[in-house]
């Protein structure tokens, strides 16, 4: 079966001039993206952007112009290309709210979501993004393992959900972590996703309180006149080798099929989301040769240290003069390989984070790591107890929060995010 874009752009007929296809996969916010979206996503090139719906609104980019549709086979912001920016919310559900308030909170947040992604604003708008058009918002909702026992709802809690098991290297915190809802923000503007994280905090009212919210950045769309895999602040080519929505086997690996345990999660995905400090004063003083021998790739254009580009496969088995393996035993690239882990795989689209400088003097930066997969105990578990047992990269890391949330299909036009579960 081939891979379905997550959600298709398309023209809204009251504002036809904001709209316009977005062809995956080409450069600028798609090579930051890291995915080789081409073939799936591919929708075609645009009508031109026609000047602007008000006497005071100047026209719209490319950048400002495009829109990901909100309803589709599954919620936007999984398959998108990564935008430039993006916000993680957790909310707790508030004491006394329950399965009710749930539905009537989910169906706020829907509506909400496609008008904003839509470039439309809200009732009792703050104008804050007036004039930045929808700039490829997608908003994405998940539910925590929590969710389903304060729902009434625990019979239906897919085992998915299961608590992931501790690794060694975990430094957790639980205020940062899980939580009964998890909301995904990424644009192409500032304003426009933090004008998203407004609205979707003020819909929450009283039935939900924020649990905890995180930031975080990937490079500006169009900064590259060609598509280029996205860097992390280490200074990595990061998701050269992540699926493609091309393969065959990527809906299967990333996406929940029909006629599951749960029906409701049919077009879902599993989200593991992870608060990973760099260490990066420690990074920053380690040779330019050891730094590559971390990864297994080079650091200059991400081709993996036994030759080739890019693209080219890594040759796991090839020994340098010196009879040791080029890319080394411990390498995070080796280790963290399908072929290393029974296969296993999940589609990474993380965001950078910098929180300024903690007390000890260090940046507060590094990766929200974000990865979707069918199965997290076909995902990023297998691969994360091989990473745990000895990945080069594990002194330069710290895990520091965690995340598991089960994210429903994406809704038909009606519908709301999660009414197959809140409603049947
Ligand atoms: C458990 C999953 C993973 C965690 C956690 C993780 C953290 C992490 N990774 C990098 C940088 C790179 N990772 C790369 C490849 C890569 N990483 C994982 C998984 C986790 N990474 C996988 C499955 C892969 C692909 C392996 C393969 O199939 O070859 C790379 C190489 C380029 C690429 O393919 O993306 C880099 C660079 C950092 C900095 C980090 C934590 C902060
Ligand atoms: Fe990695």
């Amino acid at each position: 079966m081939t891979a379905q874009p997550d959600t298709e752009a398309q023209a809204t007929p009251d504002k036809p001039e904001l709209t316009r296809r977005r062809l995956l996969g080409t450069a600028g916010a798609a090579g930051a993206a890291g995915l080789a979206l081409g073939a799936a996503g591919a929708t075609g090139v645009y009508a031109a952007v026609a000047g602007p719906d008000s006497g005071s609104s100047p026209a719209l980019s490319t950048v400002g112009s495009t829109e990901v549709v909100f309803h589709g086979k599954h919620q936007a912001g999984i398959t998108t290309p990564l935008q430039s920016r993006g916000h993680l919310i957790a909310f707790d559900l508030a004491p006394g709210a329950g399965r009710k308030e749930a539905a009537a909170l989910l169906r706020r947040w829907s509506a909400t979501a496609a008008e904003l992604m839509a470039g439309r604003a809200p009732a009792a708008d703050t104008g804050v993004a007036l004039d930045a058009g929808p700039s490829s918002l997608t908003v994405t909702f998940g539910f925590g393992p929590t969710f389903f026992d304060r729902t009434g709802l625990t019979a239906r809690r897919p085992v998915e959900l299961d608590p992931l098991p501790p690794f060694s290297s975990d430094a957790l915190d639980p205020k940062r972590s899980e939580g009964d809802l998890w909301v995904q923000i990424g644009a192409d503007d500032a304003l426009v996703a933090f004008h998203a994280l407004r609205a979707l905090q003020k819909d929450a009212g009283s039935a939900a309180r924020v649990r905890w919210q995180m930031n975080g950045f990937n490079r500006s769309p169009g900064a590259t006149a060609g598509p280029m895999t996205a860097r992390n602040l280490m200074g990595q080519v990061d998701g050269t080798n992540n699926p493609k929505p091309s393969e065959p086997d990527f809906d299967r690996r990333i996406f929940v099929p029909a006629g599951g345990a749960q029906p409701w999660m049919a077009g879902g995905s599993y989200a593991v989301v992870r608060r990973i400090r760099m260490l990066l004063d420690d990074w920053e003083q380690l040779p330019l040769k050891k730094q590559e021998q971390v990864i297994g790739r080079r650091k200059a254009d991400g081709a993996p240290l036994t030759g080739g580009t890019e693209t080219t496969d890594l040759d796991l088995d090839k020994f340098g003069p010196d009879g040791k393996l080029v890319i080394p035993d411990n390498a995070h690239a080796r280790i963290s390989a399908p072929e290393q882990n029974g296969g296993a795989a999940m589609l990474r689209r993380p965001f950078s984070f910098h929180d300024g400088i903690a007390a000890d003097g260090t940046p507060d930066a590094g990766l929200l790591f974000i990865c979707w997969q069918a199965d997290p105990l076909r995902g990023f578990v297998p691969v994360q107890r091989k990473l745990d047992r000895g990945d080069a990269l594990s002194p330069f890391i710290r895990h520091e929060s965690s995340g598991l949330f089960a994210v429903p299909g994406g809704p038909d036009r009606g519908e709301y995010v999660g009414q197959r579960l809140l409603e049947s």
